[in-house]
């Protein structure tokens, strides 16, 4: 049944069909006694079960965990969330399915971490002085995630990571790291909950502040967008829905999460032997992509030559710090709260190792993320509209280059370095970034291709430059 349940969930990274699901690790939760609130007669009641389970996978295999949820009838509210029918150890039919979306089992999970308990093989605490409601209701985040979060109000946020590797995350840590620094820039971290997994103690869940009615990133800079767009004959900064200002506070908030991060984890200067090793991994990433993405062909010889350019970059004695990242950075990935911009998710790029996302990287790998992110931003509304009229492509154009700027004129003004200095080495990693993009839209959006490869085009480019 989960073999088949597993790859319809959005957060599933695997194969669309799997052969069989290896159950490593299973623990059954006490049933709670009842809530004094409580009217379920005990045959409803449900009974769950923590599970860590083992699917094949062309590295290896991949671990995920699960929280299943065991009741002789499904309630309406729960329906979205079943998996199948089984029978009890008693042999009665039961219903299975993805408890995290119980009411019942996210309010047992906050409890747990509010009162540092133990479920299972599961440990829950809570970080000193965090006042938490131990009865707060929580709900699942709707729309698209990589894992499954729960809202739980004042009480926060948990983000139950579904694909685990064994070791720390690096989004309980980062986010332990910020708030121990006081940052202004991130979610206030709750409480964690951690397990053995493949005998390494492990994250399994992150309790994180939550800000309430904050905005998406992406969503505030398309609108500003689409403001420009419908005004036709008026620039990016004489229209009421300007964003630059938005840009030049995003770019002060990233420098500040940089600091804070250098800071907790440390620094060291790349030598020109990791930095070559860097970029020819960049190189052979972005060729593979070239063998893939056929628009991208014409490009190849270009591309390897900035990659090229960064190596010298190094070889003409330039340091290049390393520290901490958040790895993948675009505007999905920001909050703007009633006071100020927050950084979230801080994972790193899913498709990179554990080891690779804990490790130091240049910091300038996130500012080419938020660059990359504001192009897609400008340009999103030509996608899938054949070739635009020079007008719209002007004001596309021009929003971008606006926003780019801005955003690299506050990360100046806080970090005291400009990002734009070292310009060999952030067109590599811009340029890195939308091979990458490339290669995505070819897979899953061909009709937003265009903005990549544009990107692609001015990068490679001799009068190719950051704005
Ligand atoms: N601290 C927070 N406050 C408010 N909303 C948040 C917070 N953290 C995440 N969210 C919301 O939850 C969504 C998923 O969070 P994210 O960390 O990106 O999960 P995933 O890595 O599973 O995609 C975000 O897009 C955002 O809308
Ligand atoms: O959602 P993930 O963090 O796993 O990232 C994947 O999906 C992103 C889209 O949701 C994609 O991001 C690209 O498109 C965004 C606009 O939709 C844009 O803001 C980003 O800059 C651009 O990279 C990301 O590439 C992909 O890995």
């Amino acid at each position: 049944m989960l073999a088949s349940w597993l790859p319809q969930q959005r957060w599933f990274a695997g194969r669309t069909e799997l052969a069989g699901v290896d159950i490593v690790s299973r623990h059954r939760l006490a049933a709670e006694p009842a809530a004094a609130d409580s009217a379920a007669p005990d045959a409803d009641r449900a009974e769950f079960e923590h599970l860590i389970v083992e699917v094949p996978a062309a590295d290896g295999v991949r671990r995920y965990q699960l929280w299943i949820g065991r009741r002789p009838v499904l309630p309406e509210r729960l329906t979205h969330a079943e998996i199948g029918a089984a029978a009890s150890p008693g042999g009665s039919a039961v219903v299975l399915y993805d408890a995290l979306h119980d009411p019942e089992l996210s309010a047992l999970l906050l409890r747990a971490i509010a009162e540092n308990r133990t479920l299972g093989d599961v440990t829950a605490v809570h970080r000193e002085g965090v006042m938490l409601d131990p009865s707060a209701h929580g709900f699942v985040v709707t729309g698209e995630q990589s894992n499954t979060s729960i809202i739980y109000g004042d009480s926060g946020i948990l983000k139950v990571f579904r694909r685990l590797e064994p070791g720390p995350n690096p989004d309980a840590e980062v986010h332990a790291a910020l708030a121990e620094r006081g940052s202004a820039h991130s979610a206030d971290l709750f409480g964690e909950m951690t397990g053995p997994v493949a005998g390494e103690p492990t994250t399994l869940a992150v309790l994180t502040q939550f800000f309430a009615n904050s905005a998406d990133g992406w969503q505030m800079a398309t609108a500003s967008v689409r403001d420009l767009m419908a005004e036709g004959d008026l620039r990016a900064d004489e229209v009421g829905g300007d964003f630059a200002a938005e840009s030049y506070r995003l770019g002060q908030a990233v420098a500040s999460v940089h600091h804070d991060l250098a800071e907790a984890f440390g620094t060291g200067p790349a030598d020109e032997a990791q930095l070559r090793t860097d970029v020819e991994a960049m190189a052979a990433l972005a060729a593979s992509t070239i063998d893939e993405v056929p628009e991208l062909a014409p490009y190849r010889d270009a591309v390897l030559a900035v990659f090229a350019q960064a190596t010298d970059f190094a070889r003409a004695g330039n340091t290049v710090p390393l520290q901490r990242i958040h790895g993948d950075l675009h505007l999905g990935q920001t909050l703007r709260t009633l006071t100020g911009w927050a950084v979230i998710d801080f994972e790193g790029e899913p498709s990179k190792s554990l080891q690779y996302r804990r490790a130091l990287h240049s910091p300038l790998r996130d500012v080419a993320g938020m660059l990359r992110s504001l192009d897609y931003a400008g340009h999103h509304m030509l996608a899938g509209t054949g070739q635009p009229d020079a007008q719209h492509q002007f004001r596309a154009d021009e929003w971008a280059s606006r926003n780019r700027t801005a955003f690299c004129d506050g990360y100046a003004a806080e970090a005291g370095t400009d990002p734009r200095a070292a310009d060999a080495l952030l067109r590599a990693f811009e340029l890195d970034r939308a091979v990458y993009e490339a290669g995505y839209e070819h897979n899953y959006r061909p009709s937003w291709l265009p903005i990549p490869l544009q990107a692609v085009a001015t990068l490679t480019s001799l009068g190719g430059h950051h704005d």
